[in-house]
């Protein structure tokens, strides 16, 4: 069998174990779910943005915002910013770096929240869809993979699991970290669903 395998789930484990022990990153994690669930107590909208994996990652945490997690509840007003026409459009006419936060300069509202997604945290496009956000009133969550990154020093709230050298540790402790949001989120909307 090719090692490989067993030493990407041993690394696996590793970051898991190193997220686990990081108290003020499980905060931020709090901090971030408490944040969603009063913006969507105030009707406000929560968009998501990344690239590649992230952008998968941005749509799976939309998508069970506005559609299902767990069991029935309704509708959250929750949007990854991914329509590949706007992404062309943008991405023609004005730069790929635009794409995120022209969607939020027509879209963002006062008091609505961004998801920017990024393991680097320098991907020009989730810092400006940040900026842009910041510029609109809106709160931002930075999703990271790399301390001290220009996303996350944007961000009002960052959340940051650091997995290595490359990208897909860091992505997996994503997807956790976006499951236990959307968990917080209900359950401070839909206690009942909890007990
Ligand atoms: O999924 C992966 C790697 O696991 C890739 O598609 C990865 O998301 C892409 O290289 C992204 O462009 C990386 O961007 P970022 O996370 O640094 O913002
Ligand atoms: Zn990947």
């Amino acid at each position: 069998m090719s090692p490989h395998i067993q030493q990407t789930l041993i690394d696996a484990r590793a970051a898991l174990d190193a997220l686990i022990a990081n108290d003020a990153t499980l905060r931020a994690i709090d901090a971030a779910g408490t944040l969603l669930a009063d913006t969507f107590k105030r009707e406000g909208r929560v968009f998501s943005c990344g690239n590649g994996g992230s952008m998968c990652d941005a749509m799976h945490f939309a998508e069970e915002l506005s559609g299902r997690y767990r069991q029935d509840r309704p509708a959250l007003g929750a949007a990854s910013i991914s329509d590949p026409s706007h992404i062309s459009c943008v991405g023609n006419d004005y730069g790929y770096e635009h794409i995120f936060s022209r969607y939020l300069e027509g879209h963002g509202r006062s008091g609505d929240v961004l998801l920017g997604i990024s393991t680097s945290g320098t991907s020009r496009n989730v810092v400006a869809a940040a900026e842009m956000a910041k510029k609109k009133g809106m709160k931002v969550i930075a999703l990271t993979g790399k301390p001290g990154a220009t996303l996350g020093t944007l961000a009002d709230i960052e959340i940051c699991t650091p997995g290595g050298k490359f990208a897909d540790r860091s992505q997996e402790l994503h997807i956790k970290v976006i499951h236990i949001l959307i968990e917080s989120v209900e359950r401070q909307l839909f206690p009942a669903n909890y007990r």
